[in-house]
């Protein structure tokens, strides 16, 4: 992946992916993209450079919410009004290839993109699940083994595995509403607040300067380790994570619509958080991890990634902090794991983003929101009571 078409980068952190095959080494940037050879890509690819806005085809959006919940209202009369009381955008349920309930706010619509933050983690570990599976990654092994760049960093030690299950001390606060907190250096590394001037470049360079205490084994919620996942398959494959997750997942799900991914300057996608897309997508998604890693277009994950998923992780790795009330609850390979007795497992975003698995009734259901806050654990328990309701419903 070196030479002709190697992006530049900031200090010691490259080679990256090209934007396109054949780039070359000067990368298409606000102050280039309208020059030939980049025009050629940029034209077509306007939004990863300059801040686009969606005409839509379908504009005005329909009057008022649209709602089918009738199979469930028997069971939660009050189902719609909780729904609207947290600040539910769309939601779905999807038992076996069933859709059983459906629910957009008014000025949301089934086709409509939302982003949906942390489920991204979980998107980007069934993309890493098929590296691991087609043997070009190794979770035992050292994540320098696959990024030297991160020598000296809080990842020159711990494993893939550790990577995957965040149970790597780091000096890193996911505190998202303080200024001063790492999680909001990363944003503006990642192009999703304005830069500082001593800001690092780009997601790359902020990553390589995390530090740690060298300590493993007790979970910590980082979300600078899904894009050193990222990082380490586009370093295997020569290839874009935004490319890469379209391939290997969104290609494979008979999918209504396009994902997106936000992109920082260097045109890395932000794997731990920048993905956009329709309820129903990300409900397809849900069920090729009910079905074993098959979906509509072919065999994404092998069963033996699901299931290890599925099956949850430590308990004992983590802190009292788990979001709901799930003593026994886990985080593996980028997904919660309730530790309840339905085995649910969530895929979960801040402001109450979730893909929620119910294995007992082999059901699927997401929740889209704009909660006011990012993440309390208020909004978890309210979030968690709906959606095991919901669950409970699908038994009767
Ligand atoms: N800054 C870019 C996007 C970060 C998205 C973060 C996110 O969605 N986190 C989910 C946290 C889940 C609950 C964690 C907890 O309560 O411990």
């Amino acid at each position: 992946m070196r030479g002709e078409g190697s992006a530049p980068t900031a200090r010691g952190t490259g080679p990256h992916p090209p934007r396109y095959p054949g780039a070359p080494a000067e990368q298409p940037s606000l102050d280039n993209w309208q020059e030939p050879p980049h025009n050629r890509w940029t034209f077509a690819h306007l939004g990863e450079i300059v801040p686009s806005a969606t005409v839509s085809r379908r504009a005005p959006h329909p009057a008022g919410p649209t709602s089918r919940l009738d199979l469930l209202t028997a069971a939660i009369p009050d189902l719609e009004s909780r729904l609207e009381r947290s600040y539910t955008d769309a939601f779905l349920v999807l038992r076996g290839g069933e859709l059983v309930a459906e629910y957009y706010r008014d000025g949301f619509a089934p086709h409509d993109r939302h982003l949906v933050m942390s489920v991204s983690k979980s998107l980007c570990a069934i993309v890493f699940g098929s590296f691991v599976d087609e043997g070009s990654v190794d979770p035992s092994q050292p994540i320098t083994r696959y990024i030297p760049e991160l020598a000296g960093s809080v990842y020159d030690g711990p494993t893939v595995q550790q990577l995957l299950d965040m149970v790597i001390a780091v000096d890193y606060s996911e505190d998202y509403v303080d200024p001063a907190s790492e999680v909001q250096t990363h944003d503006r590394s990642a192009g999703w607040r304005t830069r500082r001037d001593d800001d690092p470049a780009d997601d790359y360079a902020f990553l390589v300067s995390l530090r740690g205490d060298g300590t493993t084994g007790r979970f910590q919620y980082c979300s600078a380790h899904t894009d050193v996942l990222a990082w380490i398959v586009e370093r295997v494959s020569g290839r874009r994570y935004a490319e890469l997750l379209s391939e290997r997942l969104w290609a494979k799900l008979d999918a209504d619509r396009d994902a997106t991914i936000t992109v920082d300057t260097s045109g890395f996608g932000f794997a731990n958080g920048g993905v956009s897309c329709t309820a129903r997508d990300l409900a397809r998604v849900g069920r090729l991890m009910l079905d074993g890693g098959l979906a509509a277009g072919g065999r994404v994950v092998s069963q033996e990634w699901v299931d290890a998923t599925l099956a949850g992780g430590d308990p004992a790795a983590m802190d009292d902090h788990f979001p709901g009330d799930f003593p026994n609850g886990s985080y593996t390979r980028q997904w919660w794991c309730m530790g309840n007795d339905r085995s649910n497992v969530s895929a979960i975003g801040i402001h109450g983003q979730n893909l929620w698995l119910d294995p007992q009734t082999d059901s699927v259901v997401v929740k889209l929101s704009t909660w006011p806050e990012p993440d309390t654990e208020e909004w978890h328990r309210v979030q968690s009571r709906l959606l095991l309701d919901v669950c409970e419903a699908l038994d009767g």
